[in-house]
């Protein structure tokens, strides 16, 4: 991966929602990384981690409890970060960069035809083009995908939901963005919607719409199947990052490690057996603890995990957020089942 070209450039980010009482919630925290030009990172971590937040914050737009406070994102050389809010949506959001979000589905105005939706949103962004023009661009688009354009005369209502999810996808990608972000586009499916759609994702890359995709999900057999990479995010920081092989079926992170022990089922073998559950609950991202945030969780903690902040290791095509590293691999990776 090292040798590609980098398409987004993430470094430091922290975002952050402010409450109503003053707190803030400190929701993604100094997460650095790279999206390279083909591929498909997936980002994996239990429901508050941050993922959605991490999503919406990569598009520079930042939506009230939403802020930003620190840290880039490069795009194409441009720090996203620094833009203002009309340059975003009028030469960034769409274009280069298309967020994708969980409630994607609902969000289609079903007063609506989606031709009418798909004109309203391009002539947005370019007056100049025709209603004929933008019709035979969508019609296009809908036949390389393999839906049928007669979709573009229907309302949203009309669609099942797994027509209306290839729909949403196929018109956030109309303008070819660079980067995708996928938030759970697959959660709300039937496992046969679910293949289709996936299917749908692997085409844009190779009818060369997009050129990378960061996916967000629960469901760790999806991840498995469609990424390249996968990034494992906990209280707001990944805490591990690499080679889709190595971090599902070799996960290093005593966190990463709990993670595809507790999810990764049901396979042959496993079926019927009691899963091992993690004890605790994730820190309060209100009052973030010093050192690490697994620490309280973690069956390998020592007092030293408590003392500093954590920052990741590289080794080799993958980086770690833990400072039992050495234990870990000298040790054998695997800790005390979570039973
Ligand atoms: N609008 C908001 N106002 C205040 N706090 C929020 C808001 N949205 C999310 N949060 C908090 O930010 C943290 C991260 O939430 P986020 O939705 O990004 O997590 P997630 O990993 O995407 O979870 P899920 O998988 O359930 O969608 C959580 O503690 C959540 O409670």
């Amino acid at each position: 991966m090292e040798s590609k070209k980098v398409i987004l450039e993430v470094n430091n980010l922290k975002t952050y929602y402010q409450t109503r009482l003053g707190e803030k919630i400190k929701a993604v925290n100094s997460v650095s990384f790279n999206l390279y030009e083909g591929e498909i990172l997936g980002i994996a971590g239990e429901s508050g981690c941050g993922k959605s937040t991490l999503a919406m914050s990569l598009s520079g737009l930042f939506l009230s409890p939403l802020k930003y406070e620190s840290g880039s994102v490069f795009l194409d050389n441009e720090n996203i970060m620094q833009k203002k809010e009309n340059e975003l949506r009028s030469n960034i959001l769409g274009k280069k960069y298309s967020y994708i979000p969980q409630s994607a589905m609902n969000a289609l105005n079903p007063t609506l035809k989606i031709k009418n939706f798909i004109i309203d949103l391009l002539k947005e962004h370019d007056p100049n083009m025709t209603e004929k023009e933008i019709l035979n661009l969508a019609k296009e688009r809908f036949e390389s995908l393999s839906l049928p354009p007669r979709v573009l005369n229907l309302h949203p209502l009309e669609l099942s939901g797994g027509m209306k999810q290839r729909v949403v996808v196929a018109i956030s990608t109309i303008m070819n963005p660079e980067v995708v972000v996928a938030d759970e586009p697959t959660s709300a499916l039937d496992v046969t919607s679910q293949k289709i759609v996936i299917k749908l994702i692997k085409d844009l890359f190779d009818k060369k719409i997009v050129k990378s995709i960061i996916f967000i999900t629960h469901e760790l057999p999806i991840l498995r199947h469609i990424c390249d990479r996968i990034a494992v995010m906990y209280a707001g920081e990944f805490v591990e990052i690499g080679n889709m092989k190595d971090v599902i079926f070799d996960p290093i992170h005593p966190y990463s490690q709990a993670l595809m022990q507790s999810i990764l089922v049901p396979e042959k073998g496993i079926k019927g057996k009691k899963l091992p559950s993690l004890p605790g609950s994730p820190p309060d991202l209100r009052k973030i603890p010093k050192g690490c945030r697994f620490a309280d969780r973690c069956p390998l903690v020592i007092e030293d995990c408590k003392k500093e902040d954590v920052t990741l290791t590289k080794l080799g095509e993958r980086s770690v957020r833990c400072i039992r590293l050495n234990h870990i691999l000298t040790q054998g990776k695997r800790v005390t089942p979570y039973v």
